[in-house]
């Protein structure tokens, strides 16, 4: 049994924009296998010469092919997606030119699709490569119209042909314009968009962040609560700590607010180092924090918060001198079997305000 996955790996390959090329190519095909259709209607019903259109639709199936192996080999090959368009665009302009020649009372109707491939390769071309294509379109024609008259002018009218070259003319040259006109909105849509993502990023950062001192703030915490007690609605291993610097309204008399924003950032600066990758730190509010340490005995968070006080302890801050260091009080608790955060961290305030009860600058357990 073939296998689906397997094959359609195989031709589309797994780059994304090689297989996007691939799919739309294949469409295109689709296109393609219609007009050959119609014209072995046509054929059938005496319009067009059968060896004519049998050459036609060699070259057509054989263009069709060898772009379907150059599109999926483009990678490979370096071939850009821009040469591959104005390419394929050639290759369709040629086939259009040829069915004109080969399509007796029909040919007019191969100037639609002239129209219909011009205006698809503005999709993907620059409006100088629409220009080129359509000035190859316009002379393309010119000749195939100029051979007709010369060669058969009883069916090929010389005012009639020289009047449809006109109209077809002004078709692709307004299709030109209009290309100038949707590459400006094309590049106007993309600053936008790009504009648009630098501003989320800016609301995310906002919306999580302490613009202070960059930590998670209280609503993100609470979100990650949320989901880390939906996620292990059981498991008990998580301990929580909050977490208060001490006499910090000290440090704000004596040397002003800038520098007491400065101890809160050196804070978490430091408490941060100390800790691991799975632990989170926020600012719960002021000079308090909630530290969340996933998968913890309460024993290891006791550790982890001793390595904390040691690096808050060893701050330096040369304009606050405060001839002790920096100290932190910090209640901390194991969250029960399923339950939710609420309690954990309000047991954790109790342990808190204890641990500033007895002395400050001290861990209390519950
Ligand atoms: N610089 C600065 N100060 C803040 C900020 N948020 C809160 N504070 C101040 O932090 C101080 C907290 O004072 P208290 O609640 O009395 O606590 P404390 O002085 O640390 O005393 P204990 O916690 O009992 O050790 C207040 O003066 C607040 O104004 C902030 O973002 N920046």
């Amino acid at each position: 049994m073939i296998d689906r996955a397997r094959l359609g790996k195989l031709l589309m390959g797994t780059d994304p924009r090689v297989r996007r090329m691939v799919a739309y190519w294949a469409a295109t095909g689709v296109i393609y296998v219609l007009m050959i259709a119609l014209m072995q209607v046509a054929v059938q019903v005496g319009l067009a010469d059968r060896r004519a259109v049998a050459m036609l639709t060699a070259y057509g199936v054989c263009g069709v092919l060898a772009f379907a192996v150059l599109v999926r080999a483009s990678a490979v090959l370096g071939i850009s997606p821009w040469i591959l368009s104005v390419l394929q665009g050639l290759f369709a302009v040629s086939c259009n030119i040829w069915l004109y020649t080969v399509s007796g009372p029909l040919r007019e109707a191969s100037l639609i699709t002239l129209l219909v491939v011009v205006t698809f390769c503005t999709f993907s071309l620059r409006p100088r490569q629409t220009m080129l294509l359509s000035a190859v379109s316009i002379a393309g024609m010119g000749i195939a119209m100029w051979f007709g008259v010369s060669r058969d002018a009883a069916h090929y009218p010389p005012m009639v042909e020289a009047l449809t070259f006109a109209f077809a003319s002004v078709g692709l040259i307004a299709i030109t314009l209009l290309t100038g006109q949707m590459n400006t909105l094309r590049a106007r849509l993309k600053n936008q968009k790009e504009e648009l993502l630098v501003a989320l990023a800016t609301i995310r950062t906002l919306a999580t962040r302490d613009e202070l001192t960059s930590l998670a703030n209280r609503r993100h915490m609470n979100d990650v609560l949320a989901d880390e007690e939906r996620r292990q609605k059981s498991a008990g291993a998580t301990c929580i700590a909050l977490i208060d610097i001490d006499f910090f309204k000290d440090i704000n008399d004596r040397f002003g607010h800038a520098q007491g924003d400065a101890v809160l950032r050196e804070f978490a600066a430091a408490a941060l180092g100390a800790l691991r990758g799975s632990d989170m730190l926020a600012r719960w509010g002021g000079e308090e924090f909630l530290l969340m340490l996933p998968t913890t005995q309460l024993a290891e968070a006791t550790q982890v918060l001793a390595r904390m006080a040691g690096a808050v302890a060893a701050m330096r801050l040369p304009e606050v001198e405060l001839g002790r260091p920096v100290t932190f009080s910090a209640g901390v608790t194991a969250r029960a079997a399923g339950e939710p955060f609420a309690e954990t961290i309000n047991r954790a305030d109790k342990a808190l305000y204890r641990a500033k009860a007895e002395g400050r600058n001290r861990v209390v357990t519950v």
